[in-house]
């Protein structure tokens, strides 16, 4: 499970059925390796208590522990850690060590737990949040507003997958490349209060992701109309909340007023990143809803 774009509609749906039911224990008496390149908070806990509900045993194991591609070899590591464990999970910066891996253990599943490119645990606790929230997925309208990142695009994978509409509004330079624009049901602008017209789910991002600290100013000066504050609001439908994958910055991409206000969902999409990853995991391991 690298992105949401490689899996069937069938697949993600199995997966949130799961996350809102019995999973059964598919871990009993296996291991789960997570691995770290970057810091997490939600991840790393969400994680780590889903191998515990599934019967397993979770594995916390930092890049400099095993020493990627300096130690060892990326596919010696995923090929060593498949020894031992049932899924090798990895937040990565490059989502080609992702790749090098799951093309290394074959046969065991990666899961991404976070790359440059994508997150598809976060999009698939997002698609979990609005099918609770909203009743059904299919014919939800989400405006995303600010960078199309790896947030971003994972969302946007899953909500074309499942029928529902995306907009991202970004500014220029910073909106999705031609695959992901170009999926059913996802388009893209640079002004946010068309993109939010109407929208059932207004959700933003950190304007500059791990590892991007150099460009901190420069993202920093763009993205400053793309905040999403209560004027932005008063654009999408009245019962329409507000999203965000954490950890936010107040006053940046998003106000106190919204991510703290009435609208706000972001305490229950972190709560469903537990519910989400137990779905995957159990369906990575063959269990059915
Ligand atoms: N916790 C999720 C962080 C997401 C952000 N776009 C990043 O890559 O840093
Ligand atoms: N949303 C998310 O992935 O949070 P962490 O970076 O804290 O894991």
């Amino acid at each position: 499970m690298l992105t949401l774009a490689e899996m069937s509609r069938e697949t993600i749906e199995a997966m949130l059925s799961l996350a809102e039911g019995d999973c059964g224990r598919p871990l009993e008496g296996k291991g789960v390796a997570l691995l770290f390149e970057k810091p997490s908070a939600r991840t790393r806990h969400s994680m780590e208590m889903a191998v515990v509900a599934l019967g397993g045993h979770p594995v916390y194991v930092r890049a400099d522990e095993v020493g990627i591609g300096g130690r060892e070899s990326v596919e010696d590591i995923a090929r060593t850690l498949a020894c031992y464990h049932a899924i090798v999970a990895a937040r990565v910066k490059d989502h080609g060590v992702l790749e090098a891996m799951q093309a290394a253990t074959q046969e065991t599943p990666v899961l991404n737990m976070l790359s440059d490119i994508a997150h598809p645990l976060q999009g698939l606790a997002d698609l979990l949040t609005i099918k609770q929230l909203r009743g059904s997925i299919e014919g939800a309208k989400i405006a995303f507003i600010g960078d199309g990142n790896n947030v971003a695009r994972s969302l946007a994978e899953g909500a074309s997958k499942l029928g529902a509409e995306f907009v991202l509004a970004a500014p220029e330079g910073y909106a999705f490349e031609e695959a992901t624009a170009s999926l059913p049901s996802v388009s893209q602008t640079d002004d946010p209060a068309a993109a939010t017209q109407g929208a059932d789910f207004v959700y933003t991002d950190v304007w500059v992701s791990m590892g991007q600290d150099g460009e901190g100013e420069a993202r920093r000066e763009a993205f400053l109309p793309y905040q999403v504050d209560e004027a932005l609001m008063a654009h999408a439908d009245e019962d329409a909340k507000f999203l965000h994958c954490l950890p936010a910055i107040r006053g940046q991409e998003v106000s106190a007023s919204v991510i703290d206000g009435p609208q706000s969902a972001v305490w229950r999409q972190a709560e469903n990143r537990l519910h989400s990853a137990r779905g995957a995991m159990a369906y990575l391991l063959g269990v059915q809803p």
